[in-house]
C-alpha cells in the first residue's frame, strides 16, 4: 500500500513494542499507536493480522473506536472462526469483510514484508451474508491495486480448500521433520548434511510461526480432520501396496498425481517465486 500510494497515513499497532519501532524505522508505517484501539481512531480502513485465535480479543478492544462507514478486514488463515470471533464486536455502520491473501513465507515480523508479496497471488475475500457488497468491492479494487487476484467464496468453502492446499500439507511437513529430527539422533547429521529438494521444503515449511499455526489447526478443526482422514486412508493404501509389492498400484497412482502436477503448470497457475512459495492458488470447486 505503501509503494503504491493506496493509503493517505497508514498507522500500525503490534504487541511488542520493538515490532513497532522497527516498523516505523523501515517506514512500513507512518505511525505507530500504542494501543490497538488508538491505532483505529480516524480510520477508512483496519487491517488485523495477528494469529487467528487473538482476532476476536482484538476485534472487542478497537469495536468502540471504529469511525461509521469504515471497513474491517483481516488477513487470517482460517475464515469461519474469524467471522465468529470479530463479527459480534462490529458496530452497526461499519463493514467487515474477512479476507486471506494467500502469499507468505515461513517468516514472520515486520521486517519479512516485500511489497511484491501480493503480485500475482490469489486474495480470497469471504463477505458474510448481508455485508454490503460496496464496501466488498472497495477492498477487491484495493487488493488488486497491490497485484493481487482476487476471488470471493463462502468462509466455510475457503476453510476446506485450504485444508487441502495449505494447513494439512503444513502438519505433514511438521510430521516429517519430527521424524526425521527423531532419526537424526540414531544417524547423526545425515539427515541434514544429505537434505534432498523434498525435504528441504519441508523443513523450510516446518519452520513457520509455532503460535500462527498452532491456530491454524485449533480453528479449521473439522476441515482438517476431514482431510487428514482422507490422507491417513490413502496413506495406508500406499503403504500396504509397499508391504504387498504392488507396483502397478504405486505406479497408477504416482501417474495421476503427475498429471496434476502439470495441470496446474498448463493452467499458467504455478506463480510461486523460487524462494516464497509453496502457496498454490486453491482448485476452484472441487475441494472434498
Ligand atoms: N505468514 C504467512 O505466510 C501468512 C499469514 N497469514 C495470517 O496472517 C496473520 C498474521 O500472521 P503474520 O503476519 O505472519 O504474523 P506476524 O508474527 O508477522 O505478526 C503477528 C502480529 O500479531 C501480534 N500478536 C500475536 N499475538 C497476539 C495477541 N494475543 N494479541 C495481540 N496481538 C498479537 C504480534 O505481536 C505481531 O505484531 C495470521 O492470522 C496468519 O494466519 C495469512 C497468509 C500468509
Ligand atoms: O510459506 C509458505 O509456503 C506458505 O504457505 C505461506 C502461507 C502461509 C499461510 C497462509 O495462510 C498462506 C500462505
Amino acid at each position: 500500500m505503501k509503494t503504491g500510494g493506496l493509503a493517505g497515513e497508514i498507522v500500525g499497532y503490534a504487541k511488542s513494542a520493538d515490532s513497532r519501532a522497527v516498523a516505523l524505522e523501515i517506514g512500513f508505517i507512518d505511525r505507530a499507536a500504542d494501543t490497538a484501539a488508538a491505532a483505529v481512531v480516524g480510520a477508512d480502513l483496519v487491517v488485523l493480522a495477528v494469529p487467528v485465535g487473538a482476532m476476536g480479543a482484538i476485534a472487542a478492544d478497537i469495536g468502540p473506536h471504529l469511525l461509521p462507514g469504515a471497513t474491517v478486514t483481516d488477513v487470517g488463515s482460517v475464515k469461519q472462526a474469524v467471522i465468529d470471533a470479530v463479527a459480534p464486536h462490529i458496530p452497526e455502520g461499519v463493514h467487515f469483510v474477512a479476507g486471506h491473501p494467500i502469499a507468505g513465507t515461513e517468516h514472520s515480523g515486520p521486517r519479512s514484508g516485500f511489497a511484491s508479496l501480493f503480485k500475482n497471488r490469489w486474495w480470497l475475500l469471504t463477505p458474510a451474508e448481508g455485508t454490503d457488497p460496496a464496501a466488498t468491492a472497495r477492498l477487491r479494487h484495493l487488493c488488486e491495486s497491490m497485484g493481487a487476484k482476487v476471488d470471493e467464496m463462502e468462509a466455510a468453502h475457503h476453510d476446506l480448500v485450504l485444508a487441502v492446499t495449505s494447513h494439512t500439507p503444513h502438519l505433514i511437513a511438521y510430521t516429517m521433520v519430527g521424524v526425521a529430527d527423531d532419526l537424526r539422533r540414531v544417524t547423526d547429521s545425515e539427515v541434514i548434511q544429505y537434505s534432498a529438494a523434498g525435504f528441504r521444503d519441508f523443513t523450510r515449511i516446518a519452520a513457520s510461526d509455532p503460535t500462527m499455526w498452532r491456530d491454524v489447526f485449533l480453528t479449521n478443526k473439522d476441515a482438517t480432520l476431514e482431510i487428514l482422514g482422507r490422507f491417513t486412508e490413502e496413506l495406508f493404501a500406499l503403504q500396504r501396496a509397499i508391504r504387498l509389492g504392488d507396483g502397478d498400484h504405486l505406479h497408477a497412482y504416482f501417474t495421476r498425481t503427475r498429471a496434476i502436477r502439470r495441470g496446474i503448470i498448463e493452467a499458467g497457475q504455478d506463480t510461486a517465486a523460487p524462494d516464497f512459495g509453496r502457496a498454490q492458488p486453491p482448485a476452484k470447486g472441487n475441494a472434498g
